[in-house]
């Protein structure tokens, strides 16, 4: 049996349970139970908060987490990180009121900062020479400026409307962030097994969603080229048309290749291009 930890509702709790289930792991759920068992995979998942999740994979009180990293670095836990999940994307950055003049960290000098990371921003204002007073609080950093608390933020940052909204300017990145799989150091044989056929899975939905499976009729004249375009895994799936001197093509392309790719594949002659997502990808 393996213990999951994940976070029991914030900007990680959709996205992960949505890869658990996409790996095919079913559990009921409810918002008062913060511990479900999996019905057909030995897995047991925690709800938690995400600041302590670092420090229940440490102790083995969980096997496994899903946390940010910048909560995982904050807790000095990066030597648990088994995997990254590519989601909840972000960065920790140094923010100050907009009007307010800066030219470098260094302005920050003898300035006091507000955040939730004293760790990280510590440990980057050291690495800059700077010292500052830094006051650490738990949530709505971005406030700390207007009622005078601090004359300047670091907290994570995405879209920086948070920021916008509060009168604030991004001025350094201090730590960038994404989820990432966590593991307790001392799992026994079958629990490495079991973590092993989880980030098979995970792996095979991650892949499928980075690329797309792609048909499309082509001129025979142009195979060379499709099939220059369209390597696909091994190679293209090339199959006749009813109609003379026409070919299927099946293959798949990488999402972010996609409209470059398809505009040079209308140019060689390719027609009725049909794009379908890819639910697991096996290499
Ligand atoms: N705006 C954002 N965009 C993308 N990812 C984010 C964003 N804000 C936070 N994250 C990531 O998601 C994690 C959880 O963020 P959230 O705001 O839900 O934390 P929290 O309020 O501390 O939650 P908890 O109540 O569990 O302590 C962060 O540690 C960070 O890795
Ligand atoms: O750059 P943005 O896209 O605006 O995102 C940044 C905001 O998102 C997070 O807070 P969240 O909304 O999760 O609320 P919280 O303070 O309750 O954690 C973070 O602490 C920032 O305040
Ligand atoms: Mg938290």
């Amino acid at each position: 049996m393996l213990r999951l930890a994940i976070q029991k509702s914030g900007r990680l709790s959709e996205d992960s349970l949505q890869l658990i289930r996409e790996c095919g792991i079913s559990f009921l759920s409810s918002s008062y139970k913060l511990k479900t068992e999996a019905t057909n995979f030995p897995l047991e998942i925690l709800f938690l908060r995400d600041d302590d999740i670092p420090g229940y994979v440490q102790d083995g009180v969980a096997d496994l987490g899903i946390v940010g990293q910048n909560v995982l670095e904050e807790a000095d836990g990066a030597h648990l990180q088994v995997e990254a999940l590519g989601f909840s994307k972000c960065r920790l950055s140094l923010a100050v009121p907009r009007g307010d003049a800066y030219e470098s960290v260094a302005t920050l000098q003898g300035k006091s900062i507000a955040t939730s990371y004293p760790h990280l921003l510590g440990r980057y204002l050291a690495a800059h020479g700077v010292q500052a007073q830094l006051h650490t609080i738990s949530g709505s950093v971005e406030i700390a400026p207007s009622i005078g608390l601090a004359e300047a933020i670091c907290d994570i940052v995405s879209s920086g409307s948070t920021l916008l909204g509060n009168g604030l300017r991004e001025v350094e990145t201090v730590f960038r962030s994404e989820a990432v799989l966590i593991a307790q150091p001392h799992l026994s044989a079958e629990q490495k097994d079991l973590l092993d056929q989880l980030q098979f899975r995970m792996q095979a939905v991650r892949r499928a969603k980075r690329n797309k499976y792609i048909i499309l009729n082509a001129p025979e004249t142009a195979l060379d080229e499709v099939r220059r375009l369209l390597p696909g895994i091994k190679s293209p799936t090339v199959t006749p048309l009813a109609e003379a001197g026409w070919v299927s093509v099946q293959s798949v392309v990488q999402e972010d290749d996609f409209w470059h790719i398809t505009s040079q594949l209308k140019a060689v002659g390719a027609e009725g291009i049909l794009v379908l997502p890819i639910e697991k990808m096996i290499a």
